[in-house]
């Protein structure tokens, strides 16, 4: 057990402030509080995951596996460079771990103690690593114990030995032949751009009727686009009913329409959602409630139904998201620190990308939700293949995707926005700055930006109000 404690006697600590798990907004926090002078104990159950997720099994493995596979040349072979593109991400996920470690190791008033946590009453944790027992006792806990994927319970796929997590593929230097994805949301269609890009081939089973089915059609239908011209089989409206492996590989059987259909794969991706991690914590002992889909019920502070007791990130079922793990610690940090005002009320343009090649990103509302809702709504959007002045995507040469904005036609401000385009992840992040300090959209194109860069897509969509087409040929934009 790290932190200087083992034996198999128990042995207690005292804390002002306990972090159960170190995920993002945990490892932060317990950061804040340290430097103070809180003494701060941080309670994570393996020591392969200091730092939490994101950069040991998620955002930062997957993205850096897209950058590698993008980079692939056409005569490079698909086993050797996978191969060496994993092991080049386990160099970088081992190096961002230690240097996790050490952000918080060094600093005197951390405890970091490696054990998986259990509640033993509403001030009281007991630490378990093998035969060795600690407890922690602190007047404030923070829970931070992240998310663990779904497995639907499906004949044979639990027991199934071709089946793995997104955190097995991660670890598997094998790539393989035929990849089946059961899921299409942001994890199955990152894995499935990803793996095609490398060389396999690729298949996803969405159970929903529409791939991207929250996303207006013409934006999904780009993406869909983009994503089937890269040679990925989606088939949506996939009920899976049975895996059966063999030898070489393993069976999926589905049904569309009630009508049956096969796939053979040698290897399964189960992408079908993450839940809150909560199992053995122990939480009735402390009193602390738990809502219907299984995540910690908490208040807008962050607070659980006993108030010197957080939780934060994945585990309080809130978006799943690194961004917002890390806005949770500032509530608390708030409500620790300063004057307890922040709260998750005060989250407004929260953006998201989906890293596939060219990214999706969205913020705000959809064109049909700003609709629903009333507005007055106009559009500026163009295809980037159509638009004239932003020489970046030509230089880079990609020029798939667009780029659509929902304005408010009465106020002139942004409601939401769909970019789908490379560089697409940082644009965003402008549109949703302007969002939410109601920076109109005539501003933001007739801002001066850098040039050749992708946001000066915004001077030409924002600047114009035309018609174009969409690849279906559904109307992409109207005034
Ligand atoms: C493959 C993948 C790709 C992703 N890509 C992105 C992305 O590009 N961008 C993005 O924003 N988000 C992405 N996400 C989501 C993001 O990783 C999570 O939302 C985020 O990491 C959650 O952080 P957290 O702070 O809730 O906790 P986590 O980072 O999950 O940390 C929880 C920690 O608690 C520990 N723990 C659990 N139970 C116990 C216990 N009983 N005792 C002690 N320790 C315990 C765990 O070992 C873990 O280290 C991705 C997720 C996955 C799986
Ligand atoms: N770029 C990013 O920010 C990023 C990347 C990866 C993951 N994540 C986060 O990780 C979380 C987990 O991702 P995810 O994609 O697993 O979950 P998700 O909830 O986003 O998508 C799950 C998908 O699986 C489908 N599904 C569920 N059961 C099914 C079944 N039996 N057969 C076929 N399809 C089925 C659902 O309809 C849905 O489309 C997400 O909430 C996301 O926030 C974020």
């Amino acid at each position: 057990m790290v932190g200087g404690v083992s034996g198999t006697e128990s042995i207690g600590i005292t804390a002002d402030v306990l972090v159960i798990g170190f995920g993002k907004g945990g490892k932060t926090l317990a950061a804040t509080m340290a430097r103070e002078g809180r003494k701060v104990v941080m309670l994570e159950q393996s020591d392969q995951m200091y730092g939490g997720t994101c950069i040991n099994i998620g955002c930062v493995p997957t993205k850096a596996l897209v950058h590698h596979a993008d980079v692939r040349r056409p005569g490079d072979d698909p086993q050797s460079w996978y191969q060496d593109a994993i092991g080049a991400v386990t160099d970088l996920t081992t190096m961002m771990r230690g240097r996790n470690f050490q952000m918080l190791d060094t600093l005197d008033t951390v405890t970091v103690v490696t054990g998986r946590a259990s509640f033993l009453d509403a001030k009281t944790v007991e630490v378990a690593a093998g035969d060795d027992r600690l407890t922690v006792n602190a007047d404030t806990i923070v829970i931070n114990t992240g998310s663990v994927p779904v497995i639907p319970d499906i004949r044979g796929m639990r027991t199934s030995a071709y089946l793995a997590t997104s955190t097995d593929l991660l670890h598997t230097k094998e790539l393989p032949r035929h990849l089946v994805v059961i899921g299409g949301g942001y994890l199955g269609l990152e894995f499935a751009a990803m793996y095609r890009q490398f060389g396999s081939e690729v298949s996803v089973l969405e159970a929903s009727p529409k791939f991207l089915g929250r996303e207006d059609d013409d934006v999904a239908e780009v993406v869909v686009d983009i994503l089937r011209d890269q040679g990925i089989t989606l088939i949506p409206d996939a009920r899976v009913t049975e895996v059966s492996d063999g030898s070489a590989d393993t069976v999926i059987r589905f049904e569309i329409d009630g009508r049956p259909r096969t796939l053979e794969a040698d290897k399964i991706l189960v992408a079908t959602g993450r839940v809150p991690a909560i199992e053995g914590l122990g939480l009735d002992r402390a009193g602390i409630r738990v809502t219907e889909r299984g995540a910690i019920e908490v208040d807008e502070y962050l607070r659980t139904s006993r108030p010197h007791i957080y939780a934060i990130g994945d585990v309080n079922g809130g978006p799943q998201f690194t961004y917002i793990s890390l806005d949770d610690h500032r509530i608390v940090a708030d409500g620790l620190l300063g004057d307890g005002t922040r709260s998750t009320a005060d989250r407004r343009a929260v953006p998201h990308t989906m890293f596939i090649t060219p990214p999706f990103s969205t913020v705000g509302l959809t064109e049909t939700a700003a609709r629903e809702r009333g507005y007055n709504v106009r559009i500026a959007g163009k295809l980037v293949a159509q638009t004239a002045a932003t020489p970046r995507v030509r230089i880079m040469g990609d020029t798939r995707g667009l780029i659509k904005l929902v304005i408010d036609a009465d106020t002139d401000l942004i409601l939401g926005a769909a970019l789908v385009s490379i560089d697409s992840q940082e644009v965003i992040n402008l549109i949703a700055l302007a969002m939410r300090h109601d920076v109109p959209a005539r501003e933001l194109g007739n801002s001066i930006y850098t040039h050749p860069s992708t946001t000066e897509v915004l001077n030409e969509v924002l600047g114009t109000v035309a018609h174009v087409r969409s690849p279906s040929g559904a109307a992409l934009m109207s005034t």
